[in-house]
């Protein structure tokens, strides 16, 4: 008898994704005892060079990997749960392994924290989101639009050839890729509420897939964490609520402790003139999915009754 077919798991081609997807490569490898094989895929992200919160935004990197699933080009796909849009798929699962480092972090060209920035100092940033917070705690700053993959965002802050003071980046990807020296703050959630799901990995497979083959399924169970998994459902049921998008001036942050669920979240107007902050809780078991996305649209209806359409 031969053995099962590899499990075949479609990748785009930034070091970001490579990493991630070779993480749960050698994840699926270790759980479920089969070859594990990588295919290259290319998103519209990749390719096309305009401004993130002008291409569309929503799911630019997600859609040719979705796609490449559907058409059984693939078996699994490895997202940033940051980049993948709320709407979910017919026919596509996904789990959530363990959250990594939720935050942002500051990487200062000269080394220093948000506080100690020079009057006026620019600092870059392609996120509304972002840019919206740091408007409100440093209005005087002069915040940059600038996008690429994050080596080419470093760039912009490096000693010699950089052009700005600081940029903003996911400490999770900067940790991801080996980048971490170049973190001179990591900025709190309260400073800074980060993007739903953001440090957080999204491991998505066929539907069909999980129902056929239980040794797959059985992996796909181990591999996800239900902390991690009912936080992020959470910040994800309080953006789809809001009717908002990955480029949308809205943070959050969800934590799982001693059976208690409490989301932090914030929405901000992009110009940092005004923001709305809320934190609320509730008891949850390791299965209240219910629960976890009642109080991320309990505290999305919060902030709508406050107006905060009107900031979006
Ligand atoms: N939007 C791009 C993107 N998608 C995921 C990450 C980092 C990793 C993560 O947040 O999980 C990044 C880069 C960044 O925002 O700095």
């Amino acid at each position: 008898m031969t053995g099962h077919p590899a499990l075949r798991i479609g990748t785009r081609s930034s070091l970001l994704a490579l990493t991630q997807t070779g993480t749960v490569a050698d994840d699926l490898r270790r759980l479920t005892g089969r070859p594990v094989e990588i295919v290259p895929v290319t998103t519209d992200g990749d390719v096309l060079t305009g401004s993130l919160s002008q291409m569309g935004g929503t799911g630019v990197f997600v859609t040719a990997l979705r796609a490449a699933l559907l058409d059984d080009r693939c078996d699994v796909a490895v997202h940033s749960l940051k980049d993948l849009p709320t709407a979910g798929v017919l026919g596509l699962q996904h789990v959530t392994p363990v959250r990594q480092d939720p935050r942002d972090a500051l990487c200062s060209r000269a080394g220093h924290r948000l506080a100690d920035l020079p009057h006026g100092a620019r600092v870059g940033t392609g996120s509304p989101r972002r840019a919206a917070q740091l408007r409100l705690v440093r209005p005087d700053l002069d915040v940059v639009d600038i996008r690429g993959n994050i080596d080419t965002r470093l760039g912009r802050v490096h000693p010699e050839t950089g052009d700005l003071d600081a940029v903003v980046l996911a400490a999770a990807g900067l940790n991801r890729i080996g980048r971490e020296h170049a973190i001179t703050e990591l900025i709190s959630v309260t400073d800074m509420a980060p993007a739903p799901g953001q440090g957080a990995l999204a491991v998505e497979t066929r539907s069909s897939l999980l129902e056929e083959d239980p040794v797959v399924a059985r992996a796909f169970d181990q591999l996800d964490d239900p902390a991690t998994s009912l936080s992020v459902l959470a910040e994800r049921a309080l953006l789809a609520r809001l009717e908002a998008g990955c480029a949308a001036p809205v943070g959050t942050h969800a934590t799982v402790s001693d059976g208690l669920l409490t989301l932090h979240a914030v929405v901000a107007r992009p110009d940092g003139s005004e923001q709305l902050r809320h934190n609320q809780s509730t008891e949850v078991a390791d299965t209240s999915t219910a629960e976890a996305v009642a109080l991320g649209e309990a505290v999305a209806d919060h902030f709508l009754a406050l107006g905060a359409a009107s900031f979006i």
